[in-house]
């Protein structure tokens, strides 16, 4: 599915953009079907659009929140994307929302992985909006190059839900949504910020192997068309 570039002037004026557009896809959601789900990314991207996105006036209490990824740690470690979340999007007007972790208190993050597939089936089939990051080795959710369950996270006939992944590049043991779950989004952005990241996806739109930058997966791949919110 084709994808389309949005370049901004600045990080601020990306997030305000983006927020304007999740927050009017969230509602077209809500008065279409009364809810409303989106997936978000961790990392350090999408602070800023998360503090612009907690202002919008939307009916936040019918919104579910979750995460693409998630490291197996739980929320108070600094490492935490639920952490990230809390402190930046579950604020101001977007405290109302309702947010499902991936991290559960389980004995193995394969455990983890089965539990919170059970606990977002309902409000992923497909999400509204799906908001993907971009690591500079062309990762994206936790699809890392070399991943120990990277052919099975990628295969889209892998079915919806959350599986475990283990990389180098990770740090942690890592909870991830698979592709089949992330690429048929309403929504589907990649949000990425600065010049090194805008080289790293001109490399993944070129050829090569979608396990040596598994973002080829969504970029070749996805149902969706990808919107792709850039700025320096
Ligand atoms: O590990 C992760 O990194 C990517 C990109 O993060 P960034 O710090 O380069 O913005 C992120 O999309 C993913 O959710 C996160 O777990």
């Amino acid at each position: 599915m084709a994808s389309t570039l949005h370049s901004f002037a600045s990080a601020a004026d990306l997030a305000g953009n983006l927020a304007d557009k999740v927050a009017d896809t969230l509602s077209a959601a809500i008065a279409a079907r009364g809810t409303a789900s989106i997936a978000v990314s961790g990392g350090s991207t999408p602070k800023v659009f998360f503090q612009a996105l907690s202002t919008r006036d939307i009916a936040w209490d019918k919104v579910t929140i979750t995460l693409v990824d998630e490291r197996f740690v739980p929320a108070d470690n600094p490492r935490s994307n639920h952490l990230l979340v809390d402190a930046n999007l579950l604020q101001n007007k977007a405290k109302a929302a309702r947010f499902l972790p991936l991290y559960q208190d389980a004995a193995s993050a394969e455990e983890a992985a089965r539990l919170a597939t059970e606990k977002t089936r309902a409000i992923s089939s497909p999400f509204d909006i799906v908001i993907l990051g971009m690591g500079g080795d062309g990762h994206t959710a936790s699809f890392f190059p070399g991943g120990s369950n990277l052919a099975k996270a990628i295969d889209a006939s892998t079915p919806r839900g959350i599986i475990t992944m283990e990389a180098e590049g990770a740090g942690e043991p890592r909870l991830t949504f698979t592709f089949s779950s992330l690429q048929d989004a309403a929504l589907l952005v990649l949000h990425i910020e600065g010049e090194g990241k805008k080289d790293v996806l001109a490399k993944a739109e070129g050829s090569g192997d979608e396990a040596e930058m598994p973002i080829r997966a969504v970029l070749r791949r996805a149902t969706s068309p990808v919107e792709i919110y850039w700025a320096p």
